[in-house]
C-alpha cells in the first residue's frame, strides 16, 4: 500500500512554499499527501502580503479527521504562526501517536516577513521540540531558538546542541544561508552525539523560494518509506539540489524551485546529484 504522510503547514498562494511545496514533493517522491492547514498566506515570488491563521478549532478539527482515517507514516510542521496551534499540533501528535516528526520551525519568509509570532517561540520549544525526531531550523532559526550567534563551525555545533536540549531525538542545521560561498553545507547533530555534514555544491540563483519546506517534505518521504535519518537527509539534499539546478524562472522575485527535476535527473545516466557527506 502506498505510504500516507501529513503535512501541517501554511498554504501559500504562490505555490513554491508552504503546503503547495510539500505536496508536489511528496507525489514526486510517490507517497499519498494529506494535509492540515494552519494558515492562509497571500504570498507570490515577491513577499507575503496578508496572513489569515486558522482557528486552532479548524486546526484540531482537520488533525482529528486525517488521525481518524489515514496510517501516517511520517509528518512534517511547517508554518504555525502561533502558540495556540503549535499547542493543537502538539496534541494531536499526541492522541495519534504519530512518530517520524520532522519539525520545520518556519518563523520568516524570504521577503521578511514573521510566519511565527515570536511569543510563540517559547511554545515551539516546549511542545513540540520533544516530539520531534528531527528538527531542521535555517541558520536564523537555529539562532533564535538557541539564542546564541551562529559564526562558524564551533557556534554551529554549540547551538545545534542547544537545540537539541529543549529534546528534539536530532538537528539538521540547514545551510543555505551560510557564508561559504562554494558549498551548501548542512549539519547534523543527535542525542548520541553523532555529527555529519551534508555538503553540495552552492548553485548561484535566485529561485530559492521554499527550499527549506521541499528539504523536509523530501526528508519526511524517506522516513514514510522505512529509509533511516541518514538516507532520508542524503535524499533530501539530492532532491534539493536537482531542484535548485534547472531553474524554473517563474514570477519577479525569488521564483519556486523545480520540484520535478529530481525525477528528471533519475532518468538521466549520471543525473543523479553527488551529495560528500563529512564524518
Ligand atoms: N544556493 C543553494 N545551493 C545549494 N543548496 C542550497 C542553496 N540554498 C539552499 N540550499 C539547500 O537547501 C536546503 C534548505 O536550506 P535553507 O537554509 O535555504 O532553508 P530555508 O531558509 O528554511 O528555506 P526557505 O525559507 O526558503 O523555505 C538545505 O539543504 C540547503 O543546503
Ligand atoms: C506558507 C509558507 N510556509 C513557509 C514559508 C517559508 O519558505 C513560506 N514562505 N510560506
Amino acid at each position: 500500500m502506498i505510504r500516507q504522510v501529513l503535512t501541517i503547514a501554511g498554504s501559500d498562494s504562490g505555490g513554491g512554499a508552504g503546503i503547495q511545496a510539500d505536496i508536489k514533493t511528496f507525489q514526486e517522491l510517490g507517497v499519498y499527501s494529506t494535509s492540515v492547514v494552519t494558515a492562509v498566506t497571500a504570498q507570490n515570488t515577491l513577499g507575503v502580503s496578508e496572513i489569515y491563521p486558522m482557528a486552532p478549532k479548524a486546526v484540531k478539527a482537520q488533525l482529528i479527521a486525517v488521525g481518524e482515517d489515514f496510517d501516517i507514516a511520517a509528518l512534517k510542521t511547517g508554518m504555525l504562526f502561533d502558540a495556540e496551534i503549535i499547542g493543537e499540533t502538539a496534541s494531536g501528535i499526541q492522541q495519534f501517536g504519530w512518530k517520524n516528526v520532522v519539525v520545520d520551525p518556519v518563523m520568516i519568509a524570504k521577503g521578511g516577513a514573521s510566519l511565527l509570532q515570536q511569543a510563540a517561540v517559547e511554545a515551539l520549544k516546549e511542545y513540540l521540540l520533544p516530539l520531534a525526531l528531527v528538527v531542521t531550523p535555517n541558520i536564523p532559526e537555529a539562532e533564535v531558538i538557541s539564542g546564541m550567534d551562529i559564526k562558524d563551525t564551533v557556534s554551529r555545533r554549540q547551538a545545534a546542541a542547544k537545540i537539541l536540549s529543549f529534546g528534539a531525538d536530532s538537528v539538521v542545521i540547514k545551510g543555505g544561508h551560510g557564508t561559504d560561498p562554494h558549498m551548501a553545507e548542512d549539519f547534523y547533530l543527535n542525542q548520541n552525539g553523532e555529527e555529519l555534514l551534508f555538503r553540495s555544491p552552492r548553485i548561484s540563483t535566485a529561485q530559492t523560494h521554499g527550499t527549506g519546506c521541499t528539504f523536509a517534505a523530501a526528508l519526511t518521504t524517506g522516513l514514510a518509506k522505512g529509509q533511516s535519518l541518514y538516507e532520508a537527509i542524503y535524499t533530501a539534499k539530492q532532491f534539493i539540489q536537482a531542484a535548485l539546478s534547472e531553474e524554473l524562472h517563474i514570477g519577479a522575485g525569488h521564483g519556486p524551485t523545480n520540484h520535478a527535476a529530481y525525477q528528471k535527473s533519475m532518468c538521466r545516466k549520471g543525473g543523479v546529484h553527488h551529495v560528500e557527506v563529512v564524518r
